[in-house]
């Protein structure tokens, strides 16, 4: 069974690679969220997948390293689109959290990106 758990955090980026005259070359902000998904079966003594307190304590970290920051300052997301910082995620959460099934990354209400691994 899936189980996910959605984080928050604010960050500033610009995207480098836009066309000439996009609006998201400009420095800008979102309120990020991200919502972490784990894939496992239900613990029948538990009757869970896992704690939701251990996907909070895993993604602390790395949510740590996003919250106010420049983006693009960070190594591995000079190009900071939804799908780099999707990928960017999960590749430092995956090694402390091997049931990772995917990480949704949503910039605004409307758009955002799910990264499942490749
Ligand atoms: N595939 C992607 N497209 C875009 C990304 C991205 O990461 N991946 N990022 C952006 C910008 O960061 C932009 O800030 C967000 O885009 P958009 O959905 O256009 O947001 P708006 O709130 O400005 O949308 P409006 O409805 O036009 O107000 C752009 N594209
Ligand atoms: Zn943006």
């Amino acid at each position: 069974m899936e189980i996910f758990r959605e984080f928050g955090f604010e960050a500033a980026h610009r995207l480098p690679r836009v066309p000439e005259g996009h609006k998201c070359a400009r420095l800008h902000g979102h309120s990020y969220r991200v919502i972490v998904h784990v894939d496992a079966p239900v613990d029948p003594e538990s009757g869970w997948v896992m704690d939701f307190g251990d996907i909070k304590r895993a993604f602390k970290p790395i949510r740590d390293r996003l919250d106010h920051y420049y983006l693009n300052e960070l190594d591995g997301l000079e190009n900071p689109t939804s799908e780099n910082l999707a990928r960017w995620i999960w590749e430092r959460l995956r090694p402390v959290l091997p049931a990772l099934s995917a990480v949704t990354v949503r910039e605004t209400c409307t758009s955002g990106c799910t990264y499942q691994g490749e």
